[in-house]
């Protein structure tokens, strides 16, 4: 919409609607179940108390910082670290106590760790052969796995001889090849470039819902995250602080530590709220997404929101490219916003100095 009207003030109440509790796609049956999960280094706790369900087939994300004990997790639940509290159950079976072999559970690191001296085909045979499966079906089976991974002129190859995506896919073919129950996969994606990761993203996620396989997905990646996930387990301080879908994380954080680490935030004090939303806060903490803030002409040119609040003029301070995205830094008396808008052409780039007029999506304000 393009206007030269100043917009009326048509604020309603700010969104502080409650994330929904934590839920399993269906109502289909719980095929993991974490139960008081804790964990510890020495004196140093790791993680405490994790609790979650996850239904057979979803493909469920752990998010976070680094060093928040999401490998940690996926290691205690293939059973490759000892747990000091809680139990795990796969299938209605508690496997807290089997050793990883037994626990039917395959994973992929973010290094391969592929067998050097063996053929791609020999590498993703060694499982199989390890638990003596007869000759034919182990060829078989080798065989419809390589075609799946999209690997299969490629088996005659040596790990030193392929490129990084295709080791881990390699790696994928490991696992998948025993048929486990459940696939754990910490940061397989890292160590590649930015096109070979996004080509094998939307490969892994293609063959966990062909084979409709339960998997848990380690990443600090937050977009990795959004694109592939059935459901994110967003972690920090050892916990998990909210449980839900992409959409849900993204738009209704539980928590001002979730909303910082997932997307970016304007924190707003009373003062900003009353000026932008035309609302008194009684001191609640609001935030507002770049891209929930618009911007127009001083002569009215330009888009405004849905629900715009009050006219607040500013100066651009700062423009940054984000590919499809300009940030701008917006100075308006003080109060300085970060406004997203799409990168539309170089005609509609707005230079620093420029004089603006912000206006804020009342309905996309967040109690935090
Ligand atoms: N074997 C170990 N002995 C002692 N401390 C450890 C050990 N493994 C991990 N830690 C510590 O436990 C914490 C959680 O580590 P973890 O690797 O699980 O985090 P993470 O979230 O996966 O991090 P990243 O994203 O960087 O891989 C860190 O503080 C780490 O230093």
């Amino acid at each position: 919409m393009t206007t030269t009207h100043a917009p009326q003030n048509l604020v309603t109440s700010i969104s502080d609607t409650p994330v929904p509790s934590p839920t399993t796609s269906d109502n289909a049956p719980n095929y993991l179940r974490l139960r008081g999960l804790s964990k510890s280094f020495g004196d140093t706790p790791v993680f405490q108390n994790i609790d979650a369900d996850i239904v057979q087939g979803e493909f469920v994300t752990l998010l976070g910082p680094s060093g928040c004990g999401k490998s940690t997790l996926l290691r205690a639940i293939a059973g490759l670290t000892d747990i000091d509290a809680g139990e795990i159950e796969v299938d209605g079976e508690i496997i807290t106590r089997l050793p990883p072999q037994k626990r039917d559970i395959g994973m992929v690191f973010q290094h391969y760790a592929l067998f050097p001296n063996m053929s791609v085909r020999d590498n993703v045979a060694f499982g199989l052969r390890m638990r003596r499966v007869a000759p034919r079906s182990r060829r078989e089976r080798v065989e419809e796995t390589l075609a799946l991974v999209e690997l299969g002129d490629h088996a005659h190859k040596y790990p030193h001889q392929l490129s990084g995506g295709q080791r881990q896919r390699v790696a994928l073919a490991r696992s998948l090849v025993t048929r486990p129950r459940i696939l754990l996969m910490d940061e397989p994606l890292s160590a590649l470039d930015a096109k070979i990761r996004q080509h094998l993203r939307d490969q892994i996620r293609e063959i966990q819902q062909q084979l409709a396989l339960t998997t848990l997905f380690v990443t600090h990646d937050q977009e990795e995250a959004l694109m592939l996930s059935d459901r994110i387990f967003l972690m920090g301080q050892g916990r998990i602080l909210q449980q839900s879908d992409a959409e849900s994380l993204y738009t209704r954080p539980a928590s001002a530590e979730v909303a910082e680490f997932v997307g970016a935030y304007n924190r707003l004090d009373a003062r900003a709220a009353r000026r932008l939303l035309g609302q008194h806060v009684d001191g609640r903490k609001l935030a507002l997404r770049p891209e929930a803030l618009y911007l127009m002409e001083e002569n009215g040119q330009g888009y405004l929101p849905p629900n715009p609040g009050p006219a607040c003029t500013g100066l651009i301070v700062k423009r940054q490219l984000l590919g499809n995205v300009i940030r701008y830094r917006v100075d308006c008396d003080g109060m300085t916003l970060n406004v997203d808008t799409l990168n539309r052409g170089r005609r509609f780039l707005r230079p620093e100095g420029s004089q603006v007029v912000v206006y804020a999506d009342v309905d996309e304000a967040r109690v935090l």
